[in-house]
């Protein structure tokens, strides 16, 4: 059997919230092979996030555990070797990457730091990285001599994701990366992310609201209600043949042309008292 990039079993997280816990991540289980993609959806407050976090070591989990190519990553250590281990294994792109990208830094610099924390050593290799990184996002060599201010959002992420590649990850998690950029160049970024997974092999984890999104760049699907997967499977078949209750009101809550707020709250009150009983 081939080795999943990705394999996540049994991962549970709750926070003490008041005198009560918040159950925000279920004994979750996915597995995502190289070059996949899967997509985490469900309502804010789902617990998406929190997963994201989990997998990057900025929360550890109560329970379960998260293999990256067949390797047990030590979810409980800490320190700065710990930390540069699994960053050397599983990358994030977040949604605002002004906050992740140093403004002191021109785009080059910043990848060329990234490569050498991540012990690429030759200054000489790392510049013609620095190259082949821009041309592989679509941006100029000019590019590399910009500050993050100058660029554009999506040439702000597409930074962002250079500097994942620069790492050379086995994994890339993607939280809400797209949402904040128009829908033209959402679709440039997707595409991209296509692109990368198909030519790079790096496993993407695309968490996102937005089930358009999810449906465009994601093999397999999980959808999320208080910290539970309620359904899971192949992308296009859960979307369009959704089968949980959940799921189909977060199809019908999607804004389009024939988008009925009312009917969709009704909707919603009837999930809700569903779940209630
Ligand atoms: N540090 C924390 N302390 C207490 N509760 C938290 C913490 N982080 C998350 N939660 C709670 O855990 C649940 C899941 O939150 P999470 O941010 O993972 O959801 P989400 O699906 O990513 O939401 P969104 O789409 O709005 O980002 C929520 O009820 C949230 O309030």
């Amino acid at each position: 059997m081939s080795e999943n990039a990705l394999e996540v079993e049994g991962l549970q997280k709750a926070f003490r919230v008041g005198a009560g816990n918040v159950v925000a991540c279920n004994n979750v289980n996915f597995a995502i092979p190289p070059g996949g993609s899967m997509g985490l959806v469900g309502e804010s407050g789902s617990g998406k996030s929190t997963i994201a976090r989990m997998l990057v070591g900025l929360e550890t989990p109560d329970a379960g555990t998260i293999h990256v190519r067949g390797r047990q990553l030590g979810t409980r250590e800490r320190g700065r070797a710990a930390r540069l281990r699994r960053a050397k294994e599983i990358q994030m792109v977040f949604q605002d990457p002004y906050g992740s990208l140093d403004r002191r830094l021109t785009v080059a610099q910043c990848l060329d730091q990234a490569m050498k924390l991540h012990g690429v050593t030759s200054g000489t290799s790392r510049a013609s990285r620095v190259s082949g990184l821009l041309d592989q996002v679509g941006l100029l060599a000019k590019h590399g001599e910009s500050k993050p201010h100058q660029l554009s959002g999506g040439q702000r992420q597409r930074v962002a994701i250079a500097r994942c590649l620069a790492i050379e990850p086995s994994v890339m998690v993607l939280d809400e990366a797209v949402s904040a950029l128009d829908v033209s160049v959402q679709a440039q970024i997707l595409a991209l992310l296509n692109e990368i997974r198909a030519s790079s092999g790096i496993a993407l984890l695309f968490v996102s609201h937005d089930l358009a999104v999810v449906s465009e760049v994601t093999d397999d699907v999980l959808v999320m209600y208080r910290g539970s997967v309620l359904e899971q499977g192949n992308t296009s078949q859960v979307l369009n043949h959704p089968e949980h209750s959940y799921t189909k009101l977060l199809l019908s809550s999607m804004p389009g042309p024939c988008w009925n707020p009312k009917a969709v709250m009704q909707r919603r009150a009837a999930f809700e008292a569903e779940v209630a009983t």
